[in-house]
């Protein structure tokens, strides 16, 4: 069988990037998927505005829900202070194996954990397994029906604190209609739409930023 998409583009960063500097990896995922097939990275437009919220936030935790090839974890890890932790959740073995690859030729696997299974089954178990006490930002960007029932888990879980970020893609295109509803009308976090476009095309998409209030 033919190598999968995120293979051919493992394949094209390696032979584009320049080995430990991130940017030139996030630029030839775009190159490739902007010049050569589409694939479901946040992309150029949206990835602005998470380097922005990244960049105002200045997290010391992130916690990534659906890692994919490691592009939006490489955009997000070349922002963090070396002190600062990234975890990603990717539930797809092969994804992580080629996510892994990238994220090491960013130069940013001493920042990044990689958790291979469900969110749902790994987001309880962040605190004990992790030692981690609380996330300051939370990417989320995997299926878009787990988005609600995974910000219930973490909230549930004690993860979320007094002015944690939660920062969700696709909110119009595929969109995430239940989420949106109950962020918009939780009187527990204050919501904020930022309109773009879809990765790659010329079709409306946004980021949905929530700020947790405890
Ligand atoms: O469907 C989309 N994303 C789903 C992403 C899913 C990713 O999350 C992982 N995961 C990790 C942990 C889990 O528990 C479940 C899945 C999956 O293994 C996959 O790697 C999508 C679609 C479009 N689109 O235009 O069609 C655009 C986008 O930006 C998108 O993000
Ligand atoms: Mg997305």
């Amino acid at each position: 069988t033919r190598i999968s998409r995120p293979e051919r583009i493992l394949a094209y960063v390696k032979k584009h990037a320049v080995p430990g500097d991130a940017e030139s990896v996030a630029n030839a995922i775009d190159a490739y998927c902007s010049g050569v097939e589409w694939a479901m990275n946040i992309g150029i437009d949206k990835g602005k505005i998470l380097d922005r919220v990244v960049s105002e936030t200045d997290p010391d935790t992130v916690l990534e829900l659906g890692t994919y090839c490691g592009y939006s974890t490489v955009r997000i890890g070349k922002l963090l202070r070396p002190e600062a932790r990234l975890i990603t959740i990717e539930m797809n073995p092969d994804y992580a194996k080629v996510a892994k690859q990238i994220i090491a030729l960013a130069g940013l696997d001493s920042k990044v954990e990689i958790l291979v299974g469900s969110s749902s089954e790994l987001i309880p178990q962040l605190k004990k397994k992790l030692d981690i006490k609380t996330l300051d930002l939370v990417f989320i960007d995997h299926w878009k029906e787990c988005y609600l029932p995974d910000t219930r888990c973490l909230e549930e879980s004690g993860l979320l604190h007094k002015g944690t970020v939660l920062l969700a893609d696709n909110v119009v295109c595929p969109g995430a209609p239940e989420y949106v509803k109950y962020i918009r009308n939780s009187s527990r976090y204050r919501s904020e739409y930022f309109s773009s476009r879809l990765e790659y095309l010329q079709v409306e998409d946004g980021l949905e930023k929530s700020v947790f209030l405890g």
